[in-house]
């Protein structure tokens, strides 16, 4: 089997404060596979970024072992950190000087071959702007440049917490593709967010936590698939016939607006099949899948989260995507 790019077991910690005990992380199990885009999913407080900080050595776990690339961390983490790139806070750039001059000075500073400015220029589609000053730089340029500091000594392993924060969904979409781009080239990026949206269409594999334990696991499509079924939206001029007919088959039938959902994962065939047989033909049928928003809205809620105010994980779906009802495969 190969070695995981992260793995923890066990992993606890607890904050002690004036206001009492406050437990963020608790008996987590993460795994992270090496190579891809792996989504670090939770509502907001679940405890993504206290984890991140322990696997980087920012704050000490109370209990659990960690493992980067193998190596027992924070023991080892002098021997893994050259190959982990991480942006937890937003790094320092001069405003003055443009992107390019800013990265120049930090390759010097840290070692990294000159040459590889213009490289991770390229990768974070900067390459075009790199001489324009640091302080004209929107949002999500400045966010790009960032994470292009943190190419610059070739991670094997980038960590992104809350990458997209603040960002316009032009910016947003910037940081997706430079994600994708990094993933598909080798390296494996680990991206915490509380918006699924954003991680779904990138990442290759997902963890869901909450209250600081995992709550799934896996290749986003197993996640999603494993939970719940798939339906099938079917228009017909006559609804009544229609659903008398497909429930007398079997068929497990609902109206759905002017239309019918079979659930139960039906085949789309042998729905046409059984309505045009009684001279009911079908104008419409849309097989719709469950998104990764509504099982995480499912997991959280079922893990006691999906009522607490400002916890993320009530996001509203957004517009165009109206949850699991919305998505067409
Ligand atoms: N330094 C700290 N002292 C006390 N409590 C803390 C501290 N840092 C985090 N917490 C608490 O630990 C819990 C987990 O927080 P954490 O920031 O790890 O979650 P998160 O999933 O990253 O959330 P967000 O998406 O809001 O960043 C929260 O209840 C938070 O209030």
């Amino acid at each position: 089997m190969s070695v995981l790019a992260i793995e923890t077991a066990g992993l606890r910690k607890t904050y002690r404060g004036r206001r009492g005990r406050r437990v963020a992380v608790q008996e987590l199990d993460l795994r992270v596979p090496a190579g891809g885009v792996h989504g670090f999913l939770g509502p907001n407080g679940s405890g993504k970024t206290t984890t991140i900080r322990m696997l980087l050595g920012l704050v000490r776990a109370d209990a659990g072992t960690m493992r980067i690339f193998g190596e027992p961390v924070p023991e080892r983490l002098p021997d893994v950190v050259a190959r982990v790139g991480a942006i937890v806070e937003s790094p320092r750039f001069f405003p003055a000087f443009s992107g390019e001059k800013n990265l120049r000075l930090l390759a010097g500073a840290i070692g990294a071959p000159p040459a590889r400015v213009g490289q991770v220029l390229e990768q974070t589609g900067l390459a075009e702007r790199a001489r324009d000053r640091y302080r004209g730089y929107s949002l999500g340029m400045k966010q790009r440049l960032a994470i292009a500091a943190t190419l610059l000594k070739s991670p094997d392993l980038l960590i992104f917490d809350e990458p997209t924060n603040g960002l316009d969904p032009a910016g947003i979409r910037e940081i997706r593709e430079t994600m994708r781009r990094l993933g598909e080239a080798g390296a494996t990026v680990l991206v915490s967010s509380h918006i699924l949206a954003e991680v779904e269409q990138v990442a290759d594999t997902v963890s869901i936590i909450g209250h600081g334990r995992l709550l799934a696991e896996g290749p986003v499509a197993q996640v999603i698939g494993a939970r719940g079924d798939l339906s099938v939206r079917v228009g017909v001029a006559d609804v009544d016939a229609a659903e008398r007919l497909l429930t007398a088959k079997g068929l497990l039938v609902e109206r759905d607006g002017p239309g019918l959902r079979v659930r139960g994962t039906p085949d789309p065939a042998r729905i046409t099949y059984l309505l045009a047989r009684q001279g009911l033909y079908v104008h419409e049928l849309v097989p719709l899948r469950r998104d990764l928003e509504s099982v995480f809205l499912e997991l959280t809620a079922g893990a006691g989260l999906g009522e607490h105010p400002g916890s993320g994980a009530a996001q509203p779906v957004p517009a165009g995507r109206a949850g699991a009802a919305g998505e067409e495969s």
